[in-house]
């Protein structure tokens, strides 16, 4: 057995309000227009003596950081997360002393209006699907300088192809039984993350842009793998959006298994199959240019929301 007996030191250490669900109605004519936003908070920086001395001198409290958040919703406006979520993390920084960086993390959930009488209602909506957009912005000081990274996103877009995808050739070993197969339902719950070289974006076209390009090339490609339509995913998008530095894709394969019906002396031509929800691959890709600028920290996530 190995016994250390080094110093106790305190680690990396930081703090906020995670998950403050902010709904923001704008209200200025009678055609009301929702956000509806999941906002997380969190401040790295000189907070030593709160861990080791109980010392709250300069931990502002999560609580103060909370009534931030909701104010800023009417103060700046949520009409773009990534301004609304720049704004937050550069107040943290430049306002609050012990601060040496800020991450807001955002989830928007989307909702869609009703229709009543052909026409879309002006204040009621229902809940758009399971996919939700993602903004994670963080800023950071040192001395003077002060760095700004923004990553846009998406999770839980749920898309599933019927032909198109296949899977063969792969090394085998001897607890293999898996068999090739050349035509196959592909599907996935699709996570994307891409970091913009700056902040002077066109926030809302990036995004539709980016989601669209991902489902073209998901639907287009003939795919000879999840890797494979994963990676020519986030190359289209790299090739069309030069703003973006670099995008990171995880994508469960959601695996349909070919019913057997021969059982019964049914005929199954990839009609009927068994959607499995467990163990599922996990497949995860970054693409990004050799020009990237320098990532930073503006990967290092907080609540897993991203
Ligand atoms: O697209 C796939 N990639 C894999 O790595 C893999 N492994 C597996 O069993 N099926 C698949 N499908």
């Amino acid at each position: 057995m190995t016994e250390l007996t080094g110093k106790i030191v305190l680690g990396p250490h930081r703090y906020g309000k995670a998950e403050n669900r902010v709904v923001r109605i704008v209200r200025d004519t009678d055609r009301h227009e929702i956000r509806d936003l999941n906002v997380s908070s969190c401040l790295h920086g000189n907070f030593d003596a709160a861990h080791l001395e109980g010392d709250q001198g300069t931990v502002l409290p999560t609580d103060s950081q909370k009534q931030t958040i909701y104010s800023y919703a009417k103060e700046k406006g949520v009409e773009f997360v990534e301004e609304y979520g720049l704004a937050l993390a550069r107040h943290f920084v430049d306002d609050v002393e012990p601060v040496r960086s800020a991450r807001i993390e955002i989830e928007e959930y989307a909702w869609e209006r009703v229709v009543v009488d052909g026409a879309e209602h002006d204040h009621t909506w229902t809940r758009k699907g399971s996919e939700v957009r993602t903004a994670a912005i963080t800023v950071e000081r040192t001395g003077t300088d002060r760095r700004e990274w923004v990553v846009g996103g998406l999770k839980d877009l749920v898309v599933l192809k019927s032909t198109g995808s296949e899977f063969q050739g792969f090394l085998t070993d001897p607890y293999t039984v898996l068999e090739p197969a050349e035509d196959r339902i592909m599907a996935t719950s699709l996570q994307a993350h891409w970091r913009f070289a700056s902040t002077d974006v066109d926030w809302d076209t990036v995004y539709t842009g980016v989601r669209a390009t991902l489902l073209e090339v998901f639907a287009n490609l003939h795919s000879k793998a999840l890797q494979q339509s994963l990676y020519e995913m986030g190359r289209a998008v790299l090739e069309r959006y030069p703003s973006i530095a670099e995008i990171r894709l995880s994508a469960p394969n959601k695996h349909h298994f070919l019913y057997d019906l021969a059982r019964f002396g049914v005929e199954n031509a990839g009609e009927v199959f068994h959607a499995d929800d467990r163990p599922y691959g996990l497949i995860q890709a970054s693409v990004l240019r050799e020009d990237a600028p320098d990532a930073g920290i503006a990967w290092e996530p907080y609540t897993g929301a991203m």
